[in-house]
């Protein structure tokens, strides 16, 4: 059963635990059926798409709460395209963070980001999220010609093969955004070492600066680590089978062992410390026979999210946040103790009000030394509109 018909008729529907907020909910039903024991491609395809500025600044004639508008139903359609499903979500008054069979989605009034991995069919969100914003957003172009701004980003895959032809390779996937996004105005970027490791960018700002800047203007700001060889000690915590006899009275059958072990999971990693703000809610689910997946809301408007598949062969975890406060160092660090990846590669996507600014920024990050590593590359690219864009590879000594 999908979770808009869990909502709205079935009283089995049970309200998130701990939740303070009754638009959050769980997917029972889908949360105890889903097995994959095939490799795996973990990483991601990342589209990020901005209707305007900020929230405070819809375009002429949309509703007040924007893309939040769109139905569950509808949120549910546009993801049968990319071939997922909602497992559960978590809301804030800012924003809806949606924890799905293959990683997340985040909807906020303006902007709303989907990152899904495995062979989904990111790109094939496009047709459907433009008929949704056309239809409950009085969206009223015909194509998205005129966005805001959009981006688009992946690691190297892992199995190109398996993909849909769309998204086989990194010029496919550009001809198919340039069905929906000005080619004149695309930029597209191909980062790091083209033989070890590499991640694909592309942004398209069409002609927006951004807007004369006034208090309610959100900068931008991406922070990816994408990890690989994960340690088999931290990779053998999201094994289903190590938990087995652990919670003997928990039938795995007919119970949500999958979010419930998933914040245990999170727990037993301290990954529910990585960020450390005034106020966090996380959403958390171990998959069978192992995998994880976890959202968390951040002091209402920010996110962080992680992904953790932790298979010998094709190991893999990603880690984004768009949370701006506190220290970057400490934060990277967290992640990279709890998982002890062989390698991995930070990003950091920012826009800033003017350079000086700017720099400020890349400088938390440029120079950081993460205990037991070294770092093989750091490219820094300074592109339109005042962003930045830096792109830093490490491997364990
Ligand atoms: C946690 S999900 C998210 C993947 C994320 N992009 C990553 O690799 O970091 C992937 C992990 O869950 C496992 N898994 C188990 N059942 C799955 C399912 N039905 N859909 C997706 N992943 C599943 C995969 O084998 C893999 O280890």
């Amino acid at each position: 059963m999908t979770p808009s018909a869990i909502f709205k008729d079935d009283q089995t529907f049970s309200e998130y635990e701990g939740s303070m907020h009754d638009l959050d909910f769980v997917n029972h039903k889908l949360s105890v059926n889903l097995d994959s024991t095939n490799a795996f491609e973990g990483p991601e395809k990342l589209l990020e798409i901005w209707f305007s500025p900020s929230s405070d600044d819809l375009p002429d004639g949309w509703p007040r709460d924007g893309l939040r508008h769109i139905p569950l139903s509808g949120i549910e359609c546009m993801l049968d395209d990319v071939n997922c499903k909602i497992l559960s979500k978590i809301s804030s008054p800012d924003m809806d963070a949606y924890l799905l069979s293959e990683s997340s989605l985040f909807v906020f009034i303006h902007k709303m980001i989907l990152k899904t991995c495995g062979t989904t069919t990111t790109l094939f969100s496009l047709e459907p999220i433009l008929k949704l914003v056309q239809k409950y957003c009085h969206y009223s172009a015909a194509d998205f010609r005129d966005i805001y701004r959009v981006f688009y980003s992946r690691r190297m895959l892992m199995f190109p093969d398996r993909q849909n032809d769309v998204h086989k390779c990194w010029h496919n996937e550009m001809l198919w955004l340039d069905k929906y996004f000005p080619a004149c105005t695309a930029d597209s970027y191909i980062v790091g070492n083209l033989v070890t490791d590499h991640w694909h960018f592309y942004m398209n700002c069409g002609n927006h600066a951004h807007s004369p800047i006034n208090s309610s203007t959100e900068l931008d700001e991406t922070l990816e680590i994408l990890m690989t060889d994960i340690d088999s000690h931290s990779a053998g915590v999201f094994e289903m089978c190590q938990y087995s006899g652990k919670f003997p009275n928990m039938n795995p059958e007919t119970e949500d062992y999958g979010h419930i072990l998933g914040k245990k999971m999170m727990h037993l990693m301290q990954l529910d410390k990585i960020i450390d703000a005034k106020s966090v809610k996380h959403d958390a689910f171990a998959f069978t026979p192992c995998g994880f997946s976890s959202n968390t809301i951040i002091e209402d408007k920010y996110y962080c999210t992680l992904h953790i598949t932790p298979e010998r062969g094709w190991s893999y975890a990603s880690f984004e946040t768009n949370y701006m406060g506190g220290s970057k160092q400490k934060l990277i660090n967290k992640v990279i103790q709890a998982l002890k990846p062989g390698k991995f590669f930070l990003s950091f996507v920012k826009e800033s009000k003017n350079p000086n600014s700017l720099n400020l920024a890349i400088d938390q990050i440029r120079d950081i030394s993460i205990q037991g590593y070294r770092r093989d590359d750091r490219i820094i690219y300074d592109m339109k509109f005042n962003y930045c864009l830096l792109y830093c590879y490490f491997v364990k000594k």
